[in-house]
């Protein structure tokens, strides 16, 4: 059986077998990695190929490779890289080499998805992806921001005395009710909380009336899938493991 990765920047996540369990891990965490991907294969003799795709850094993608040649010294490992066409899919970066693999494989599963209609993907992990596909299969681009983690720890490195720690007293807004905050935490979580709602509220209503007369499909994926599909389009859907679906289809086509 195949053994799927999706080597993010926060988390590695990986299925073994196309109807395996996902399964996900922190990096901070990685040292245990290895005997937990192995107990989910039940025996490692099982698995007969790895695909990966990776956007993580180059020390943590050199970690996997030692690890995995170390461990499985005879089974093959695939690493995917974008394409210009691929799957339906037609992708709008000239130098398609820049292009987040992660990005690449959550567009080829939204499109086999969606085939034949205009569709936003969000891709909500360490950064936030949005990539928009025309319905001819046309990627027409995207843009990438900060996830609500990634606005906290810019802001924290560089205003170290703005504490989020929230005092005993204090509740805590209500999510997405109160626009205006009274105390510390409260405002820098308000301020996270709208700078992506606003963000995303005028991305989708920009490609609506982009995709017009068509209607717009918005996918998301990705760890915070859940929670931003709750702040923007309750009609989104929500695919968690949109990246590893599009490794699995990837990992069915000739290289
Ligand atoms: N156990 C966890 N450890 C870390 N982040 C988690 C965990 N569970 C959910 N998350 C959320 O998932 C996000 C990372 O999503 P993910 O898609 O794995 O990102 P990436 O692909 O960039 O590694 C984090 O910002 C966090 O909010
Ligand atoms: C934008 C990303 C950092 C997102 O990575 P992630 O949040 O999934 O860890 C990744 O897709 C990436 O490194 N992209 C390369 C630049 C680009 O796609 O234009």
């Amino acid at each position: 059986m195949k053994c799927y990765i999706d080597a993010g920047n926060t988390r590695i996540k990986w299925q073994i077998g196309p109807k395996g369990k996902a399964k996900a891990l922190a990096w901070s965490e990685k040292s245990q990695w290895l005997e937990q991907m192995s107990s989910s294969s039940g025996k490692k003799q099982t698995i007969s190929k790895f695909v990966v795709a990776t956007v993580s850094s180059e020390s943590l993608r050199q970690w996997l490779a030692e690890t995995l040649a170390e461990n499985f010294a005879n089974v093959p490992v695939q690493w995917l890289k974008s394409r210009a066409r691929c799957c339906g899919v037609k992708l709008a970066y000239p130098e398609v080499s820049q292009f987040g693999v992660d990005r690449f494989c959550a567009l080829v599963a939204t499109r086999q998805r969606c085939p034949d209609q205009a569709v936003l993907v969000i891709n909500a992990g360490t950064a936030i992806t949005v990539d928009y596909i025309a319905p001819t299969g046309q990627h027409e681009g995207g843009i990438i921001m900060p996830s609500l983690a990634a606005m906290k720890a810019g802001l924290n490195a560089l205003a170290p005395n703005l504490s989020d720690r929230r005092e005993p007293h204090e509740s805590g807004v209500g999510a997405q009710t109160a626009w205006l905050a009274t105390n510390t935490a409260d405002a820098l979580q308000l301020g996270r909380q709208w700078m992506l709602v606003s963000a995303l509220s005028q991305t989708i209503n920009a490609m609506r009336a982009h995709a017009a007369p068509c209607s717009l499909a918005v996918v998301v994926g990705g760890g915070d899938a859940i929670a931003v599909q709750a702040m923007i389009d309750p009609a989104a859907h929500v695919v968690e493991n949109l990246v590893l679906e599009g490794v699995k289809i990837l990992a069915r086509q000739r290289e």
